[in-house]
């Protein structure tokens, strides 16, 4: 058996200095510093074999080096050598990261369904972030819906009316009817069976009025016992429909009910482009107010 010192014997004075090189490469490699492949020349044959193989090694290692510092920086566009299995997990975790990288876009464009599974404790720390924002933009929104619904009813109230009409300002979709619905002697009904029943009123009122209008039609419970709803894209021939379709309902409906029934003046009208909105409106209450007249007339004389 050869010994180490019958080994160094043996080695030339080339192979001396490459071993001394090898040796100066490995601790570059330890102190994390670029090692670049010797290539030696005049090497004894044993020695030829075993620096090929060494070389390939240093020129993995530095290939791992650069893909290490690319992805501590941040920078996921680095493309690693393909078959450097060394490279493995930090291949894996570029792929992860990159991943993450479209899932926190999608967070930032609202997409909160996004969980992250694959990053140890930081899948955990993520995924509560994206919660805490779902359960925020949850609050946000029953904010936002109850500052624009009316408690008693669920209709829209005056604050969604007031955007709507500033919003309708800027719309290209006319003609727009307003609806206007009262209800009448509700005072009575309030004085004489105490004001739960005169809520109950206001509740089914507002049911039939929702009832005989489409689903995209806004109905708004604008005051106490006055209500508007807003006919989108719809014409005056229409509008007068739709009031005949609530009137004939709510016949229909006291016939049912005759110890509660429900009394309501009605009146329509039609804008025909923005500029017409505040009149239309005008214009829709005045017949409201003309059909409320006639009603109590009416009653009067029997
Ligand atoms: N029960 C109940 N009553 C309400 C509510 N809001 C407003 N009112 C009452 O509704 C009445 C509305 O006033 P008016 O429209 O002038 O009275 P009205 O008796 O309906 O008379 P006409 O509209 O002229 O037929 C008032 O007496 C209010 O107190 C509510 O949320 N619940």
């Amino acid at each position: 058996m050869t010994s180490c010192s019958e080994l160094v014997s043996f080695v030339n004075e080339e192979d001396q200095r490459y071993l001394a090189d090898a040796a100066c490469r490995i601790e570059k490699l330890l102190i994390s510093r670029t090692a670049m492949p010797l290539r030696p020349e005049g090497l004894s044959p044993d020695l030829q074999a075993f620096a090929e193989k060494f070389d390939h090694l240093l020129e993995a290692m530095e290939a791992l080096r650069r893909f290490a510092i690319a992805l501590g920086n941040g920078d996921l566009s680095h493309e690693p050598p393909k078959r450097l299995h060394l490279l493995d997990s930090l291949k894996q975790l570029q792929a992860n990261l990159r991943h993450l990288t479209w899932q926190t876009l999608e967070v930032a464009a609202g997409n909160f369904d996004q969980q992250v599974d694959f990053l140890g404790e930081f899948s955990a720390a993520f995924n509560k972030m994206v919660e805490g924002l779902r359960e925020k933009r949850t609050a946000e929104e029953q904010m936002r819906h109850l500052s624009l619904h009316d408690a008693l009813t669920g209709l829209y109230n005056r604050t969604f009316f007031n955007e709507e009409i500033e919003r309708l300002r800027l719309s290209p979709d006319y003609p727009v009817s307003f609806l206007i619905a009262d209800l009448d002697d509700l005072k009575p009904v309030n004085d004489t069976y105490g004001h739960q029943v005169g809520d109950l009123l206001i509740q089914t009122a507002a049911r039939l009025l929702e009832h005989g209008v489409r689903g995209e039609d806004s109905v708004v419970r604008v005051g106490g016992d006055e209500f508007t709803i807003i006919l989108y894209g719809t014409d005056r021939t229409t509008a007068n429909a739709v009031l005949d379709r609530i009137r004939t309902a709510l016949h229909a409906y006291n016939r049912r009910n005759e110890s509660l029934s429900i009394h309501m003046s009605l009146g329509t009208a039609t804008a025909q482009d923005d500029a017409d909105l505040e009149d239309a409106l005008r214009r829709a209450d005045e017949a409201m107010y003309q059909d409320k007249v006639q009603r109590k007339e009416k009653l009067r004389n029997g």
